[in-house]
């Protein structure tokens, strides 16, 4: 089986950007403020994780990027795990000059088949301050619905000592123009998985949305969301407002022709079995 044709270009013009938030974590499942907290996921999150992968297993991917947080980082690469490309993702360490070297590959042929996987602090979920480790709900009975609503959801409220969702903004979107979209523009395939706030700022970002529109962004765990890049514009083709929507993908022509080769191959070895 010839796998680099599983990755023949799109037309360079187009690229494709895929956003997700991880699985379900053990403190979404407890109802606990998580923010930079490094806590993985539940077994309801592996297979949410699992889930997405299957959805974007016909995707096109040249790179993908996860916040340093275990969560993303599991997420992205159990749905890694699904999908027809069949490379190995690869987690890059570019963090001191020795871990580069330390982990480097000395096979094009195996660099081939290999996915990179960047991680970056600057894509970490908010910092929630003084509320990290507290429940949402006693919380909201110790100071108001009000007030815990307006930390969590709106654009300049910073929760006690922690981030505001505008805070967040600067070091998630800041990364995303200087890092992510430079592979867009390049024509690269590339998949993000974060977290509720750095994602709704990202969203705030290629969306152009107003701090009085963000209120309402909320994102459901591992579930995939597509744009498409073209002529410097984003194109939001698959919508966050729920799971429900999540699936319905409208394909664009060169997504659709991916999909297709991807399925023939994958019927082409079930048959040299
Ligand atoms: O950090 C957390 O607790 C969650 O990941 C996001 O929480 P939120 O919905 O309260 O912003």
């Amino acid at each position: 089986m010839n796998q680099t044709s599983y990755h023949e270009p799109l037309s360079t013009n187009e690229s494709t950007l895929i956003i997700v938030r991880h699985g379900e974590s053990m403190w979404n499942e407890k109802n606990l403020f998580t923010g930079c907290v490094d806590v993985p996921l539940t077994r309801k999150g592996v297979d949410e994780a699992i889930q997405a992968g299957k959805i974007l297993s016909t995707m096109p991917f040249d790179i993908v990027y996860t916040s340093a947080l275990v969560r993303s980082k599991m997420t992205a690469m159990l749905a890694l795990t699904q999908h027809c490309c069949q490379k190995v993702p690869i987690i890059i360490h570019n963090e001191k000059e020795e871990a580069r070297f330390f982990s480097q590959i000395y096979s094009e042929d195996t660099k081939n088949q290999s996915l990179p996987v960047v991680t970056a602090w600057q894509l970490n979920e908010r910092m929630y301050g003084d509320l990290q480790g507290l429940n949402k709900q006693e919380t909201a009975e110790i100071f108001g619905k009000e007030q815990v609503y307006n930390w969590r959801r709106s654009y300049a409220v910073r929760p006690p000592n922690g981030e505001s969702l505008e805070m967040c903004l600067k070091r998630a979107v800041t990364y995303f123009k200087d890092n992510i979209e430079p592979q867009l523009m390049a024509g690269k395939h590339v998949m993000v998985v974060a977290h509720a706030n750095s994602l709704r700022s990202i969203i705030m970002y290629l969306d152009n949305l107003t701090p009085q529109e963000v209120i309402n962004l909320e994102l459901s765990t591992g579930v995939p969301m597509l744009y498409i890049y073209k002529d410097g514009k984003f194109i939001r083709r698959g919508s966050p407002a729920g799971p429900k929507e999540a699936s319905v993908y409208a394909y664009t022509s060169n997504l659709a022709l991916y999909k297709q080769k991807c399925d023939e191959m994958l019927q082409e070895t079930l048959k040299e079995r």
